[in-house]
């Protein structure tokens, strides 16, 4: 395959209600979609990078400088390229792993289309539905949270993750507890905001029952969560931390870690993200696909990632209608019986909505070979 253009458009999304996490509140999605121009066809992908460098040292503003001034030159014009060179192309490049994910997704998707294959049969993915889990932001009262979490449990839900931070903790846990009751699957996502000297305050979430404990300290502090891990019965999930599959064997082999939270954007891309798979099956260490609220293009990628078999635990795998009122797909994902369908068309699973793209792309870049 040869890459002729690759299209960056940054795109605006109103969420359906304000996301509040230990690190801000978003209100809208604003990342960059990729779309790729091929001999063989077109293939689009979403980089799931923040507005601001706060989840990772990413942010959406530096996806199209990065890709047009080093990454692109690497790509364009070069010919015989399949999915499995594009990561190799760009390791001199270090870090910006979602603007990697996000240009070999859209090789991918062009590959996969020109071959009439689904990702589900490229990766191997038999399982024909996928549970849903549903993250629920950090919300201003114990009562307002209840009745969110009420009304995703109406929904069929099948796993509740709570954002917690230092203050919006403990209290929140209890009264969900309260309110649902033991046998709810819970768990809480703290998206680093917490230091080893929180540890006895951590100590205190073991009364709940819960299935992890998501990213409780900053991402370069592997060491802690071996401390933290001596010292509470509740199992400790990585997500921010877990960049890659070297990481994460080295956080195994430190005992610095129990559940890995696999996010294709962070780690550079699905092939990686499929990699890290394999390695924490390898290890007996449970694995759940983790959402970074993508659009109905990353959200269909997802739903076939986490059909590998080793995704024991439910992901943030949730229909698009708990971020967005409307989609840029026009096939939407949505929940029926607690589940998402794995999708099975040629490619990465989406068909575009091209007019409801063009509503919400506010800046574009064609780069050409
Ligand atoms: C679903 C979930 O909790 N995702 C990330 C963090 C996150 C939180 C909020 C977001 C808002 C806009 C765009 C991406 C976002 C990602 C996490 O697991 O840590
Ligand atoms: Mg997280």
């Amino acid at each position: 395959m040869r890459i002729e253009a690759i299209e960056l458009r940054r795109v605006d999304i109103p969420l359906v209600t304000p996301f509040r996490t230990s690190f801000g509140t978003q209100d809208t999605r604003d990342c960059v979609l990729v779309r790729v121009v091929t001999d063989v066809g077109e293939g689009w992908s979403e980089c799931v990078t923040m507005p601001w460098p706060l989840y990772s040292a990413e942010s959406s503003d530096v996806v199209i400088p990065i890709v047009s001034a080093h990454m692109a030159p690497r790509l364009l014009g070069v010919d015989g390229i399949g999915p499995r060179d594009v990561a190799r192309l760009l390791a001199p490049i270090r870090g910006h792993r979602m603007a990697k994910a996000g240009l070999e997704a859209a090789v991918l998707d062009a590959w996969l289309r020109a071959a009439g294959q689904s990702f589900a049969s490229f990766l191997g993915v038999t399982a024909t539905r996928v549970p849903c889990g549903v993250s629920v932001g950090i919300h201003d009262s114990t009562e307002a949270l209840v009745e969110t979490v009420g009304g995703y449990l109406d929904e069929g839900y099948v796993r509740i993750k709570l954002k917690i931070e230092p203050g919006n903790d403990v209290e929140a846990v209890a009264a969900v507890r309260r309110a649902f009751g033991e046998d709810v699957p819970l768990q809480v996502d703290a998206n680093a905001a917490y230091e080893p000297g929180d540890i006895p305050l951590l100590r205190q979430l073991d009364a709940f029952g819960l299935l992890l404990i998501e990213q409780p300290f900053d991402e370069e502090r592997l060491l802690a969560n071996v401390d933290l891990r001596a010292a509470i019965d509740t199992p400790v999930c990585l997500d921010e931390s877990a960049v890659s599959a070297q990481v994460v064997a080295d956080a195994i082999r430190l005992g610095a870690v129990d559940i890995v939270n696999i996010k294709a954007g962070r780690v550079g891309g699905y092939l990686e993200a499929a990699r890290i798979h394999d390695l924490c099956v390898a290890h007996g260490v449970p694995v759940w696909c983790g959402g970074m609220v993508e659009t109905g293009i990353g959200r269909a990628a997802n739903a076939v990632l986490a059909g590998m078999a080793g995704f024991s635990l439910p992901g943030d795998n949730s229909g698009f209608d708990r971020f967005y009122a409307t989609d840029i797909v026009a096939d939407p994902l949505r929940m029926v019986d607690g589940h998402l369908p794995v999708p099975t068309a040629p490619g990465m699973g989406f068909e575009l909505d091209p007019e409801a793209i063009e509503a919400v792309t506010v800046e574009r870049v064609l780069l050409e070979a």
